[in-house]
């Protein structure tokens, strides 16, 4: 899959670094900012260290959307996109995915440099499918239940692995009549999104059902408070068991990982390939 002129080979897993650019999102991207302006140092830390690790995706964010996030504005989201490609587009060669729903941070995040779309919306605000086509870039559509304000209000589903299989259905025939290739589309069940801890496990453990619809699987694990329906874990003690997700994931047919600790993930992932090499 081509990612503007950059290539992704997606034959084998491979890792997208989450870079959460908003203020408020419940990873890291508190100490980004300093009177609210972006710190480029900070940032370019963080890209770096990616990077290094391995990392084939930086994914940038400039919209909270964990469950109960507030609404940004589009003009706000599009400061924070710009301020930070303008940061790491020019200084590393890894491929930048815009984690936006917004047509216009679309269009303009693909002119500063973005590569892939990921919308966690699925291109469904209006706009949104046209300006993705027009950028020419590969989608990533991830499936979400409601919007963060309201998604985990008791989520039901009769089936979660039916419901998510026809939306993905739906989407691919949306975006192929928008003019972009099946070629180019990446899906995701969207984990956490309008879903109970019942909900997720389920979609995780049939997640190779979704390959007959013949695009690369995404998937958003990392740290995810399915894992605290578990154990109890606050986010920065939820390593180890994002780290459990995405090789069970990838066990199960996914090939873009989107993960915080990218040097763990990748050193768990090199296991999972070395395995899957021998006796070939
Ligand atoms: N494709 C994709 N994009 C995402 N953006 C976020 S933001 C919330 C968080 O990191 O918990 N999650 C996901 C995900 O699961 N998949």
């Amino acid at each position: 899959m081509f990612c503007g002129d950059k290539p992704l080979d997606l034959s084998t897993p491979q890792l997208m670094g989450v870079l959460n650019i908003t203020p408020d999102s419940f990873s890291d991207g508190g100490q980004l900012y300093r009177d609210g302006e972006l710190r480029a140092d900070v940032l370019c830390r963080r890209a770096e260290a990616m990077v290094d690790a391995g990392v084939a995706v930086l994914d940038i964010g400039g919209e909270s959307t964990r469950p109960g996030a507030t609404a940004v504005s589009e003009q706000e989201e599009l400061d924070r996109v710009l301020a930070a490609l303008a940061v790491i587009e020019s200084r590393f060669d890894a491929i930048i995915s815009l984690d936006t729903s917004s047509p216009r941070v679309i269009t303009e995040g693909a002119a500063a440099g973005a590569a892939v779309i990921n919308d966690v919306r699925a291109l469904r605000r209006p706009g949104a499918l046209e300006a993705a086509a027009a950028a020419g870039l590969p989608v990533c559509l991830m499936h979400m239940r409601g919007e963060p304000g309201d998604m985990q209000d008791q989520p039901h589903y009769d089936s979660v692995v039916d419901e998510v299989s026809t939306f993905f259905a739906e989407r691919i025939k949306a975006v192929e009549l928008a003019g972009i290739p099946r070629s180019r589309v990446l899906l995701d069940p969207g984990f956490g999104f309008g879903k109970t801890p019942e909900h997720n496990f389920t979609l995780l453990r049939r997640l190779g059902e979704f390959l007959v619809l013949g695009c690369p699987l995404a998937v958003g694990l990392s740290r995810k408070s399915m894992i605290a329906s578990v154990i109890d874990r606050t986010m920065d003690q939820r390593v180890s068991a994002s780290i459990a997700l995405a090789l069970m994931a990838a066990e199960r047919g996914a090939r873009l990982l989107r993960v915080h600790d990218v040097r763990e993930s990748s050193d768990a992932l090199a296991m999972l390939t070395a395995m899957e090499q021998v006796g070939l």
